[in-house]
């Protein structure tokens, strides 16, 4: 029972050939949350697999307020009317995000777009009758709204800096929970809001960034990348500026991103990128799942038998959830805070959490052998759901 979505609803496109899923896995206090991707590739089944993730993920964040969803639509994010697309999506499944259902952005879909739209359809910030009543949440709202537009740190916005620093957290955690060597060497797929600033925060920590692979291809150096340039060159979509790459950095096709020796690997990009077609060829110790779903089960098999430990996605990459929880439901208060103690609050309470719930997950995996996987959901299975607030 647990394990199945409470709702699913699918919108087809009048203008375009684009198709779109919106899946609320469990509402929990009414409410679920998640984000919007945009790319040709989503289906249902995988929409209603990142919304039963975010279950997962909202159990991981102790959340009391929010349960999981997920919405996907497929088409080119890079199409010149991606944003028509999403504006279409969003009007036709309006009703549902009114009824508390809290959609973000994602994988080609950015969070400030998703914001204009529901302002533009006279929604804002969906909300529970609840909230709307609760004083105390419209400070949230406003704090939210702050945060979004006007807070940054280490020179990112911070909703485009919190969930890769989290994940930047997890691999650290994990990787002191395995004893492993200071310096060690990392390499990355996907360079967008996620992948840009992990590699940034593990850079700061002191572990060597050999290589990032973006959608056109992995530049590669043993030496280490280096992460300052690349990042403040990156250009629109996460694609890394060749510009800026020195004579001594080597280029390969993306595809051989997991293959390079290196201690920890972290897909940052798509899903199902490790599958069984080539999770033998994971040489890293550690794999930090930045992105949503990027292993297949049958790679689960692979990696369990080879050893490989993983820090899974629905703790690694809990930040994007977490901030929005802290700040509108009160974990933190940021009203009264100057701008930099604001930011350094939230990204604290994100890390700190991800930080503890890694520990707890490597702490019982060693204990009963279990790999870190069941583990992480036994611990966080997800509430069934409750309904939305009609
Ligand atoms: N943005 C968030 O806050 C957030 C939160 C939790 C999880 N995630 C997950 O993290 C992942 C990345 O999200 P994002 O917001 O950084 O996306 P993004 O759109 O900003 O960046 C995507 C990156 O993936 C790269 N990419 C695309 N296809 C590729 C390929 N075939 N090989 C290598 N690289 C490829 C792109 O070049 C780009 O660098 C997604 O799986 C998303 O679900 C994001």
């Amino acid at each position: 029972m647990a394990n199945k979505p409470y709702l699913v609803v699918e919108w087809n496109d009048t203008e375009t050939d684009a198709k779109g899923w919106m899946c609320a896995y469990n509402f929990v206090n009414h409410y679920c949350g998640g984000g919007t991707r945009m790319h040709p590739t989503v289906t249902k089944e995988e929409v209603i697999r990142l919304a039963t993730t975010m279950g997962y993920k909202y159990k991981a964040c102790e959340s009391l307020t929010t349960g999981g969803c997920k919405a996907g639509i497929a088409y080119d994010y890079k199409a010149p009317d991606a944003l028509d697309v999403l504006r279409r999506f969003l009007t036709a499944t309006a009703p549902v995000i009114n009824a508390g259902v809290s959609i973000g952005g994602d994988l080609g879909v950015d969070y400030s777009d998703v914001l204009r739209i529901l302002d533009d359809l006279g929604i804002g910030i969906p909300q529970t009758k609840a909230m709307k009543e609760d004083p105390d949440i419209h400070q949230g709202i406003v704090n939210h709204d702050r945060a979004e537009k006007e807070l940054t740190y280490d020179g990112f916005k911070m909703y485009d800096m919190i969930t890769g620093y989290g994940v930047a957290a997890a691999a650290d955690e994990a990787w002191k929970m395995k004893g492993g060597k200071e310096g060690a060497s990392v390499i990355i797929q996907g360079f967008g809001c996620v992948g840009a600033s992990c590699v940034n925060s593990l850079n700061n920590m002191g572990y060597k960034v050999i290589g990032i692979a973006d959608v056109n291809g992995l530049v590669y150096c043993k030496d280490g990348l280096d992460i300052p340039k690349l990042v403040a060159t990156r250009l629109p979509k996460g694609e890394l500026n060749k510009e800026s790459f020195e004579d001594n950095y080597e280029i390969y096709p993306n595809s051989q991103w997991l293959e390079k020796e290196c201690d920890i690997l972290i897909p940052a990009a798509l899903e199902d990128v490790i599958n069984k077609d080539n999770a033998d060829k994971i040489k890293a110790s550690l794999l930090v799942e930045a992105a949503n779903i990027p292993t297949t089960s049958e790679a689960d098999e692979i990696l369990r038998k080879n050893g490989v430990d993983v820090a899974v996605d629905f703790i690694s990459n809990l930040g994007g959830i977490r901030i929005y929880e802290a700040v509108i439901f009160r974990l933190v208060k940021i009203e009264n805070m100057s701008d930099e103690d604001a930011a350094a609050a939230i990204v604290n309470d994100t890390t700190d959490l991800i930080r503890k719930q890694t520990r707890r997950v490597f702490e019982e995996s060693k204990k009963t052998g279990e790999f870190t996987r069941d583990v992480a959901r036994r611990l966080f299975t997800p509430d069934k759901s409750d309904t939305p607030d009609m």
